[in-house]
């Protein structure tokens, strides 16, 4: 139980430090109040370099698409707020299950889809569960995503970044680099 709260993997044992699995989603509440609304999402985007027409779109298609599964009654709210402590709820299908249904880090299946995957580009492929068209959809962007604001010089999407997007901390990398970058 403790170590799956931290993204570890063979060359990371003990995770990232100080870091649990809600830190993925908690970089883009800005005010530390345990909730993520699109404007945050969409200035979490920015603030990873993504422009403007994206980060409207995926900070609207994002929020909407998650903010039901996490509230606590049965109506859906106003601005479509995130609840991280709910976060879990949002699991999909046709994912990688590096999360599991309790929203915790799996480092076999990490370790499994990157041994088996790795330079190749059909991972979203062959995760999929059959007729789940959503959840296709969703890790296609999720990983697309990623890839646009990781990818190295040569194209890659390096290990270390991906372990870095499960537990959020390579949010907080690419953000340090962009300010020391302006600087
Ligand atoms: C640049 C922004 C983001 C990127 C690149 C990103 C990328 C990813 C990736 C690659 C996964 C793993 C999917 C898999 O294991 O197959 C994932 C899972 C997830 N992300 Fe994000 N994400 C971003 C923003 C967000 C935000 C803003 C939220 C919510 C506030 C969020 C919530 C989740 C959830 C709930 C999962 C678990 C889905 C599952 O495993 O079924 N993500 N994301």
């Amino acid at each position: 139980m403790g170590r799956a709260m931290e993204a570890v993997d063979i060359e990371h044992p003990h995770g990232t430090e100080g870091r649990v699995l809600q830190h993925h989603a908690s970089f883009f509440y800005q005010n530390k109040d345990g909730i993520v609304y699109p404007s945050e999402t969409y200035r979490g985007l920015r603030n990873l370099s993504l422009g403007f027409f994206e980060s409207v779109f995926a900070g609207i298609v994002i929020n909407i698409g998650l903010s039901y599964s996490t509230t606590e009654g049965w109506i859906t709210e106003l601005f479509s707020p995130i609840y991280i402590k709910r976060i879990h709820k949002c699991k999909h299908g046709s994912d990688s299950s590096t999360f599991d249904t309790e929203g915790r880090f799996m480092p076999v299946n990490f370790e499994n889809f990157f041994s088996k995957y790795a330079r190749t580009w059909h991972m979203t492929q062959s995760n999929r569960n059959q007729y789940d068209f959503l959840g296709w959809i969703i890790s296609k962007g999720e990983w697309l995503l990623l890839y646009r604001i990781a990818n190295d010089s040569q194209g890659y999407l390096a290990k270390e970044a991906v372990r870095g997007c499960y537990d959020g901390s390579l949010f907080d990398y690419i953000t340090m680099m962009k300010k020391a970058k302006n600087n």
